[in-house]
């Protein structure tokens, strides 16, 4: 299972209870990545910019996607890349969940999160973002995914949808 969306959509959250209900390994793409760099995103973004950033998150997808049976969250942007959206779409191993709700939503989330660098843009950039990004995330998916209920609530739809249908 592979958790994408947008920022505050609970890949985070969401993933690591699904983990805990199938019994499966967690992996947040994100967290591995602050991991293996020995830095944070914030200090990533500052010292080799928001390309330098995609580029590590292309390279770690790439490397455990088809090594492990883990439920892995995404970060936001992982679908920026057109090879990392094919990745996405075409591997064997997971079924890709798109974690989808309204942007205001989702602003509310996130927006006092000092841990997103993409957030500094200021509210209309970010919105102009969510509006771009959609069509990503809905191509690369297998399943669009409601992310405006309780974290439990979609985790148990995810469960559902796993069991009968995931990979
Ligand atoms: N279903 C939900 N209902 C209410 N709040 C939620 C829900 N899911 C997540 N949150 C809250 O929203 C914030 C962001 O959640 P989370 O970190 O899981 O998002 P994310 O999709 O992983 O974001 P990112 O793309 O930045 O990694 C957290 O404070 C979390 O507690
Ligand atoms: O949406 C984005 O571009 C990002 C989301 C986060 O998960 C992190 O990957 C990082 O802050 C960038
Ligand atoms: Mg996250």
């Amino acid at each position: 299972m592979i958790l994408t969306g947008f920022m505050g959509s609970g890949k985070t959250t969401v993933g690591r209870r699904v983990a805990e209900l199938l019994g499966r390994e967690f992996i947040d793409l994100d967290h591995y990545i602050v991991e293996s760099e020995g830095r944070t995103i914030p200090s990533i973004f500052e010292s080799d910019g928001e390309s330098g950033f995609r580029a590590i998150e292309k390279a770690s997808l790439k490397k455990i996607i088809n090594s492990t049976d883990a439920v892995i969250s995404t970060g936001g942007g992982i679908i920026t890349y057109e090879e990392s959206r094919n990745l996405l779409k075409d591997n064997e191993h997971h079924t890709v969940y798109y974690l989808s709700a309204p942007f205001e939503l989702l602003y509310e989330r996130i927006k006092d999160d000092e841990n997103r660098p993409m957030l500094k843009q200021g509210y209309e950039a970010v919105s102009a973002l969510y509006e771009s990004r959609a069509p990503f995330y809905e191509e690369s998916c297998h399943y669009t995914v409601d992310a405006a209920l309780s974290a439990e609530e979609t985790a148990g739809i995810l469960l559902a949808l796993e069991n009968t249908g995931g990979k």
